[in-house]
């Protein structure tokens, strides 16, 4: 099972910029969070900091029993074994073939012959759809087959924590949606901790457990998918339908001056933007047929279960009202 990330009162600041503060969240074990937010929040930075690439100056970062934050440069070395990182790129070596790229982290951290080396690659090339093409360069290959290339290279260490930074940039919403059902298939099969970094509604909506929001160098929101999808915290709903009505400016933040113009805008019928107002939640994507049951969705509705009662009352209506969640 994953391993369960706690994050309390981080700030972060680069000089006099302050990016967020006091920045409290927990990924629960072995589920999918994502962290949404407009541009410029720090949902990048906050990734960084969790496997230990920039170091916020206050706070904590607890990962299997060890603060990172204070914890020894050995220390942090083994905790960050336990990561996969997919950035945005996939940040795939250029000369090399995909073979190559999804073989590196094996040869660098591993005493593993090449044989083992090639079964693995192999199997991971194959669990992302990418058979066939291992001798392919990153630069003869689609956008999307080299965020699945990254996605395997991810992979290889057998992470138990897996960071992916805005998966959907530079995709079409058809292939969005093919790396969003490989998340959910990757994590029934290995049950790792996930957070995605995404502006994306569509993998918002559907794809997570768990949802944050960053927004004025604080995190809005986390918790479950129940309780974002049907807030009505102004920030969030806006940003979950894509309107310029809100909170939420072309530079992130608005003045009362400006919202006012907007809303009398809209109230003469100029389209606010966004294409449907969604009220309430859509269905979550399941694992793919005919793979494992996805362990976090049993833990997720017991954990819920035991909250319920501290929740939003538009969510808990929304749980209660979930057939899926009845079953289990
Ligand atoms: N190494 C750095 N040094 C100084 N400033 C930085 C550094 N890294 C990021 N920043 C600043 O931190 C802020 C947040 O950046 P970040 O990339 O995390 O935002 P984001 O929410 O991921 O945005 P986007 O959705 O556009 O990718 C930006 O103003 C950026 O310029």
């Amino acid at each position: 099972m994953g391993i369960e990330v706690v994050v309390e009162n981080l700030s972060k600041s680069f000089g006099s910029q302050n990016i967020w503060r006091n920045v409290s969240l927990t990924l629960p074990a072995g589920e999918v969070s994502a962290l949404l937010g407009p541009s410029g929040t720090g949902k990048s930075v906050f990734l960084k900091a969790l496997i230990g690439l920039l170091r916020p100056e206050r706070g904590s970062i607890w990962i299997d029993g060890t603060d990172i934050m204070t914890c020894t440069p050995k220390e942090l070395y083994e905790i960050r074994k336990m990561f996969g990182v997919l950035f945005q790129d996939g940040a795939l070596f250029g000369s090399m073939d995909l073979y190559d790229n999804v073989a590196f982290p094996l040869r660098e951290h591993t005493k593993k012959s090449e044989a083992e080396i090639r079964r693995i690659v192999m199997e991971k090339l194959e669990l992302v759809g990418l058979q066939g093409a291992d001798g392919k360069l990153p630069g003869e290959i689609s956008g999307g087959m080299r965020k699945r290339a990254g996605l395997a290279r991810a992979l290889v260490l057998d992470p138990q924590i897996i960071l992916v930074d805005e998966p959907d940039s530079g995709l079409d919403p058809v292939r969005t949606t093919y790396i969003s059902q490989l998340f959910l298939d990757i994590n029934a099969q290995i049950d790792a901790t996930f957070l995605i970094v995404t502006h994306n509604i569509n993998l918002a909506r559907t794809v997570p457990d768990n949802i944050g929001m960053l927004f004025r160098r604080e995190l809005t929101m986390f918790g479950p998918r129940e309780v974002l999808l049907t807030s009505e915290e102004p920030v969030v709903e806006q940003f979950l339908n894509g309107r310029m009505i809100g909170p939420i400016g072309m530079s992130e933040e608005k003045d009362e001056a400006q919202m006012a113009h907007e809303q009398a805008l809209a109230d003469a019928g100029h389209h606010a933007g966004g294409v449907d107002n969604i009220e309430g939640i859509v269905p979550q994507l399941q694992a793919t047929p005919g793979m494992p049951f996805r362990q976090a969705v049993r833990r997720r509705q017991e954990r819920v279960r035991t909250i319920l009662p501290s929740l939003p009352a538009r969510a808990q209506a929304a749980i209660l009202a979930d057939d899926a969640f009845a079953q289990l």
